[in-house]
Formats: structure tokens, C-alpha cells, sequence
């Protein structure tokens, strides 16, 4: 699938926010390796810690239908540059993909950034490390 087709998905996405606080939309498009896309978007509550952004709407969807192999991302929100993915997410993404995944950062006035996992989360914490405790 193409760049601009997944940047597409990802504003898709963005309408099925829910945004009662932030007013604050946000959408994600997850590409799975076997050619898939999972939306995500920002999720809030009442209880503001509780909300869920749209990243992890997507991997957690993803994940949860049994997919764990990623090709890249989209995320979209309306910001005045590209949109930043928070610590959270960038932790998540370093979680389920590979370092060089690319992940496309964009807003709706059409700029890209197009930028990868490990740039998100230099030295990220990864599951390699808790496999190699104590040796
Ligand atoms: O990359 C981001 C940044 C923020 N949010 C959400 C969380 C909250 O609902 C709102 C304001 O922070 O935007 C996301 O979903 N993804
Ligand atoms: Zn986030």
C-alpha cells in the first residue's frame, strides 16, 4: 500500500474520535505486513488518565485480532505541523515494530514527516532487554 493511501486511512480514522475534553482529534492507520490496515483514534473519558490515544487504538486492536507484524504507520491530527506522537505510543510502537518501521507524521494541511520507530525512541526499552537480564 502507498504512503498517501495510508495517510488517507489514518484521516479516516480521525473521524471516529472521541473528544468530548480535548476537542482534540486524532486518527491512526496501522499497516500490517499481510497488507491489513487497523484504525485507531483517540479515545477520552471523564476520567482523563483513562484516555486512550490513537496509536494505541490501532496496535491494541491490531494486536488483540492476533496480527504482530507491521509495515508502517500514519497518524494525523489537526496541528499546525505534523503531529507528535506522545511517550506512551512511541514506547508502544517500539514494542511491535521493527526500528526502521516507517511512520508517517502529518496534519491536515498536507505536510509529511516521514520518520521511523527508532528515531521516535532513541534507545528505546525493548523486550530484547528483559530477555537479557541478569546475564
Ligand atoms: O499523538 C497523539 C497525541 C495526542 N493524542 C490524543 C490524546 C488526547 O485525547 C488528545 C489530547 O492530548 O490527543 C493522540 O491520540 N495521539
Ligand atoms: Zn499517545
Amino acid at each position: 500500500m502507498k504512503k498517501e493511501q495510508l495517510i488517507e486511512e489514518s484521516k479516516i480514522a480521525r473521524k471516529n474520535a472521541y473528544v468530548p475534553y480535548s476537542h482534540f482529534q486524532v486518527g491512526a492507520a496501522l499497516l500490517t505486513t499481510e497488507g491489513e490496515v487497523y484504525h485507531g483514534c483517540n479515545i477520552e473519558n471523564a476520567g482523563y488518565s483513562m484516555t486512550n490515544c490513537a496509536e494505541r487504538t490501532a496496535f491494541f486492536k491490531a494486536v488483540s485480532e492476533g496480527k504482530k507484524s507491521f509495515a508502517a504507520l500514519s497518524v494525523v491530527a489537526d496541528t499546525k505541523g505534523p503531529v507528535s506522537p506522545c511517550g506512551a505510543c512511541r514506547q508502544v510502537m517500539a514494542e511491535f515494530c521493527s526500528p526502521d518501521m516507517p511512520v508517517y507524521l502529518t496534519n491536515l494541511h498536507g505536510d509529511v514527516q516521514e520518520t521511523t520507530v527508532a528515531e521516535l525512541l532513541p534507545g528505546a526499552f525493548s523486550p530484547e532487554d528483559l530477555h537479557h537480564a541478569g546475564e
